[in-house]
């Protein structure tokens, strides 16, 4: 395989990424709706530009993080289709760094709506 492929292919490459997880993926799938529902909830509180600047952060993380996982998930089906603990913990570790994200971002949109709650929405 070809290495220092122009940026363009690479793009490339990564758009066919983000299509497989999109076509294959629940989770990615659901989080993809929770980051609309995010971006929703931005524009209707309009918060200070730091909140949009932690958010964008924390949903782009989430999703990253999930096809990084997914990445993990076919790589370890490859090598071991059959039971193997190692792989067990791999892909429970790779699922375990979505959830740490994911309960970051679901306690930023809690503290969002509190601060907004407080100052009268
Ligand atoms: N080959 C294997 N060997 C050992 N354990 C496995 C194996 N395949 C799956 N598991 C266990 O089953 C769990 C779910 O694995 P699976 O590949 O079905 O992920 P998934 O449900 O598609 O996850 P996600 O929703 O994050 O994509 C893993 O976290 C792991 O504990």
């Amino acid at each position: 395989m070809k290495k220092n492929s122009p940026l363009w292919r690479r793009a490339l490459f990564a758009g066919r990424g983000l299509w497989a997880a999109a076509r294959e993926e629940a989770s990615f799938r659901t989080e993809l709706l929770a980051v609309a529902a995010g971006v929703m909830l931005l524009y209707w509180l309009r918060p200070p530009l730091i909140w949009w600047g932690v958010g964008i952060l924390l949903m782009a993380a989430v999703l990253a993080a999930e096809l990084l996982n997914s990445a993990v998930e076919s790589l370890a089906d490859l090598v071991s289709p059959e039971y193997h603990p190692l792989v067990a913990r791999a892909k429970d570790c790779g699922a375990a760094a979505v959830l740490v994200l994911s309960i970051a971002a679901v306690l930023w949109v809690a503290l969002l709506l509190w601060q907004r709650w407080c100052a009268g929405l």
